[in-house]
C-alpha cells in the first residue's frame, strides 16, 4: 500500500523537552491519528513534569524559513499553532499562512503553562486577535484564555456564550471553550460555538494531576481530523475522545504533572 495520498498536517509551536506538550505532543497525536506530521518550532523550552525551567524563543526569521521550506514543497491540508510567544512571531506566522493560502488552521491560544510560566507575552495578545484569529477555522481557548481573549470574567454558561460571541467577532469561524479548568464539576465539558452552532462535548472528569499537554493534544487531534477532511463538529468529537482516553490511561512517569498517554485512543478503538 502506498502513502502518497496521506494528509499532511503542520504544527507551529514550542518544543517541550519533557515530551508531554508542545511540538512533541502534537507530532505524537498526528502519528496516532494517521496523518503525516510536520513542524515549525517557535521556541525551545527546558521543561519536564515539574515545570518550565527555561524559554528560548527563536528569531522570527528562523520561524519564517521553516514555514517557507514546508510551503515550497509539502503543502499541509491542515495546521495548528501552539506556543507563539511574541507578536513578532505571530505576525511572521500570519504572513506565511496568508502567503501560502493555508486553510483549516486551528489556533490553540497557549498563554500560561500549568505551573504558571508565561508562554505568550502580554503584548502579543492583540496581535493574536488581530492577525491570526481572522485566518483560523477553529480557536481552542481554555477558560482563562477565553477570559483574556474576550475581556470577560466567565462564571456561568451564559458568560461562556457571551465570551464565544466576542471571540467569533475577531473573524474566526468556530471557537471551542474547553472546560478542563472547571474543577468544581464532575464532568469536563467543552463547548463548540459557531455562527449557528452550539455543541457540547462532555466526558467524566478524571481525578488526576497527569494532565500535562492536554490542550496541545486536543488541538492537534482537531487539526489531524480536519486534515483528513472531517467537519469541525466531527473533528472536535474525535479530539474529545482522544484526549479523554489519553487522560484516563496515564503513563505514570515523572514526579510532577505527568504527560497523557497518546497510545490510549488507538488501543481503545482497536
Ligand atoms: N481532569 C480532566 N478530566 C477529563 N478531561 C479533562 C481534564 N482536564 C482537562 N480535560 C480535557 O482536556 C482538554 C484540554 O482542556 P484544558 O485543560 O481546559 O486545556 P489546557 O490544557 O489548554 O489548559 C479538554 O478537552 C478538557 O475537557
Ligand atoms: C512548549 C509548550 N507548549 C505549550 C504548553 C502548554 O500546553 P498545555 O497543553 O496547555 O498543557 P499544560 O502546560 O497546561 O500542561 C507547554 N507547556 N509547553
Amino acid at each position: 500500500m502506498g502513502y502518497g495520498n496521506v494528509a499532511k498536517v503542520l504544527t507551529i509551536a514550542g518544543s517541550d523537552s519533557g515530551g508531554g506538550a508542545g511540538i512533541q505532543a502534537d507530532l505524537k497525536t498526528f502519528q496516532e491519528l494517521g496523518v503525516y506530521g510536520m513542524s515549525a518550532i517557535t521556541a525551545v523550552t527546558a521543561q519536564n513534569t515539574t515545570g518550565v525551567h527555561g524559554v528560548y524563543p527563536l528569531p522570527p526569521e528562523a520561524v519564517a524559513q521553516q514555514l517557507r521550506a514546508i510551503g515550497d514543497d509539502l503543502e499541509p491540508q491542515a495546521l495548528k499553532t501552539g506556543m507563539l510567544f511574541s507578536s513578532d512571531i505571530i505576525e511572521t506566522v500570519a504572513a506565511q499562512v496568508r502567503a501560502y493560502g493555508w486553510r483549516r488552521l486551528v489556533v490553540d491560544p497557549v498563554m500560561i503553562a500549568k505551573g504558571g510560566a508565561s508562554l505568550l507575552r502580554e503584548e502579543a495578545v492583540a496581535a493574536l486577535c488581530r492577525s491570526l484569529l481572522p485566518l483560523a477555522e477553529v480557536v481552542t481557548p481554555n477558560l482563562p484564555e477565553a477570559e483574556t481573549l474576550s475581556g470577560l470574567t466567565i462564571r456561568t454558561y451564559a458568560d461562556r456564550l457571551e465570551a464565544a460571541e466576542r471571540i467569533l467577532a475577531y473573524g474566526v469561524k468556530y471557537v471551542v471553550i474547553k472546560g478542563g479548568h472547571g474543577e468544581e464539576l464532575d464532568t469536563s465539558v467543552d463547548v463548540l460555538y459557531g455562527a449557528d452552532t452550539v455543541v457540547e462535548y462532555a466526558a467524566p472528569r478524571v481525578a488526576t494531576k497527569q494532565t500535562h499537554g492536554t490542550g496541545c493534544t486536543f488541538a492537534a487531534a482537531i487539526a489531524a481530523e480536519l486534515g483528513k477532511g472531517a467537519s469541525v463538529r466531527d473533528a472536535v468529537s474525535v479530539a474529545k475522545s482522544f484526549v479523554q482516553a489519553a487522560i484516563e490511561h496515564p503513563l505514570g512517569i515523572g514526579s510532577g504533572h505527568g504527560p497523557t498517554n497518546h497510545w490510549a485512543y488507538r488501543e481503545s478503538v482497536r
